[in-house]
């Protein structure tokens, strides 16, 4: 983020529950929007566009087949969320991905790693989740895409989502860090050490602490590094936010996630942002939702610091 002009930050709905089996991830944005996302970042002193939502298919609701739920469906979506968030960094804006559920994440980070290439800018992606999301067609328990968005990216999954950014792999696993992880399925455990993804899941958080782990996930940024965050909210602790339609126990607290938050800014390189899985079907009065939009407006340097 480039802090000597003002940063204009681009809101990009994008409504979509296909990746997912719980339906209602897709009023999402509709929930970030309602509890003052926009309002909230423009009182931080950011310019807020908001392109409205992508009008992506509607969700079939059916079953897995050959091990994809509805993969024309999530394709579709992720072309049109490529195009949007290539778009916005070519045009200098910083991108927020309102989703939606995290099969997202291949259009936005794919397209994000396009912009870089271009530009000549080193990548690293901050992944915060309950979930390692490395799933393939042939270990995913339940077919659900949004449990494959990080090796779709790494060049592991059906053309259709591969192929997206037009480079495959569109990343390296060397980009990514993963923090927050704590539900992982068998065989993605086993893919995930194979392909060596660094993570710091919560035994690592519990014994080290939040404040070690990001030190290490933020290490050797430089000035050229554009810094992409794609946060699940059921990252969070359910006890916390329960508006998410996988909750996993034992994720970060308040303060820890605040924490997180606030080591992020602190690095002046965030440069995009998805915000995921947000499910007000299984929210309360939308306090998800607003818990949501005041770890983004950490993530943006609000704080709570009485040091100057
Ligand atoms: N983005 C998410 N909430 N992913 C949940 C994935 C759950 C599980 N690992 C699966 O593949 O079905
Ligand atoms: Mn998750
Ligand atoms: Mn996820």
């Amino acid at each position: 983020m480039v802090q000597t002009r003002k940063t204009v930050v681009s809101l990009i709905g994008v409504p979509t529950d296909a990746g997912a089996s719980a339906r209602g991830a897709s009023m999402g944005p509709e929930a970030l929007r309602v509890a003052g996302l926009r309002e909230r970042l423009e009182a931080h002193g950011l310019s807020v566009r908001d392109t409205g939502n992508l009008a992506g298919p509607p969700n079939p609701w059916q079953p897995p087949v050959d091990g994809y739920r509805h993969l024309a469906e999530v394709a579709e979506w992720n072309r049109l969320t490529h195009e949007a968030v290539h778009a916005e960094l070519a045009a200098g804006h910083l991108p927020i991905m309102l989703g939606g559920d995290h099969c997202l994440g291949i259009g936005s980070i794919s397209a994000v790693a396009r912009h870089c290439r271009e530009q000549g800018r080193k990548l690293r992606v901050l992944w915060l989740d309950a979930h390692a999301d490395f799933n393939t067609s042939t270990i995913t328990p339940s077919g659900n895409i949004h449990g494959m968005p990080v090796a779709c990216l790494c060049g592991f999954g059906p053309d259709e989502l591969t192929r997206i950014g037009g480079h495959v792999p569109a990343i390296s696993p060397k980009v990514i860090r993963q923090i927050g992880i704590r539900s992982v399925d068998e065989g993605e455990k086993r893919f995930v050490h194979q392909q060596d993804l660094e993570v710091f899941d919560m035994r690592y958080i519990d014994e080290m602490g939040m404040r070690h782990a990001m030190e290490l996930a933020l290490a050797t940024l430089d000035d050229h590094t554009h810094l992409h965050v794609s946060f699940d909210v059921d990252f969070l602790d359910p006890d916390i936010a329960p508006g998410v339609g996988t909750t996993v126990p034992g994720g970060p607290t308040y303060r820890e996630a605040q924490l997180c938050m606030e080591m992020i800014a602190d690095t002046g390189r965030l440069a995009s942002l998805d915000v995921v899985e947000l499910n007000p079907a299984f929210d309360h009065r939308n306090r998800t939702a607003e818990l949501a939009v005041d770890l983004i407006e950490s993530l943006f340097g609000k704080s709570t610091l009485m040091r100057k």
